[in-house]
């Protein structure tokens, strides 16, 4: 074989891991870090909202694990993972706003905590992020552990629950003021301790970088990730960043 034809003509795709708890910013800084290299975006948690959709929208009983995985048997699930305008159906319904609404936030956690339903979750995921060609900056609660543990990146993304609590009311709100902040309590915290009984991301496993965001602005978390990224892997962001 002559030396140029063992050269890759493509540069390896590109795996960034990125978990952590709830409004620690996993979706939006993990989406810039995945334009500025030109890599996909895979946003799993999408994937449990969409099927926790799927199941209120055919009057499945989330409490009926084996129904939650039949139904995620015959969900069309069609996740989009440019990470300029990421997009989630279920077949021909557009699902990317229903999916954030508060009646699929309290009830997620029911569909995350079935463990066959995670199981198929975990392959789905794996599959996705295989046909990549291009690379992925996956996120989620069991990315950098179970989903990808072989990812060329991984880390832990974190935050205080005030900093996390504030951020997501502001989301929500508008603002973050304290009866706001009370309200948006059960979507944070009480959807953590729920979820943290089937994934560990309240403390990074080995070999897993962590990031604390809480004293940090958003632009500045998307440049410390990129940065280790660049430092990892000595790839350079393939786009200018600002
Ligand atoms: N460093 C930061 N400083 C302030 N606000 C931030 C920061 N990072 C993200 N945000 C904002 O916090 C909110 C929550 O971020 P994001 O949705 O990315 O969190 P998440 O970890 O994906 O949450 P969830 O797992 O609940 O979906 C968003 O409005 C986002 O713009
Ligand atoms: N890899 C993942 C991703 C998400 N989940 C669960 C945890 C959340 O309650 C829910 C929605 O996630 P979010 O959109 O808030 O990030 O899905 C999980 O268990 N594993």
């Amino acid at each position: 074989m002559s030396r140029s034809s063992r050269v890759p003509t493509s540069v390896p795709a590109l795996v960034v891991a990125v978990d952590g708890p709830s409004g620690s910013g996993k979706s939006s800084v993990s989406r810039a870090v995945a334009r500025r290299f030109g890599l996909r975006y895979l946003d799993t948690g999408a994937m449990y909202r969409a099927l926790t959709w799927w199941c209120l929208d055919q009057a499945v009983d989330l409490a009926d694990q084996g129904a939650v995985v039949r139904a995620m048997d015959a969900m069309p699930l069609v996740m989009g993972t440019d990470p300029a305008a990421p997009s989630v159906f279920v077949g021909a319904v557009d699902v990317g706003e229903p999916i954030r609404q508060t009646r699929v936030s309290e009830r997620v956690s029911a569909v995350a905590t079935n463990l066959d339903v995670r199981a198929r979750m975990r392959d789905l995921q794996r599959r996705l992020i295989g046909e990549a060609e291009a690379g992925v900056v996956a996120e989620g609660r069991d990315i950098t552990t179970v989903v990808a543990p072989d990812a060329d990146v991984r880390v832990l993304l974190t935050a205080t629950e005030q900093a996390r609590l504030e951020r997501r009311t502001r989301e929500l709100h508008g603002h973050a003021e304290q009866d706001a902040v009370e309200s948006t309590r059960d979507q944070v915290v009480r959807r953590d301790r729920d979820d943290s009984t089937v994934s560990q991301f309240v403390t990074a496993a080995d070999g897993v970088h962590t990031i604390d965001s809480s004293a940090m602005g958003f632009e500045e978390v998307v440049d410390a990730l990129s940065a280790l990224v660049t430092r990892v892997t000595g790839r350079e962001p393939a786009v200018e960043s600002r």
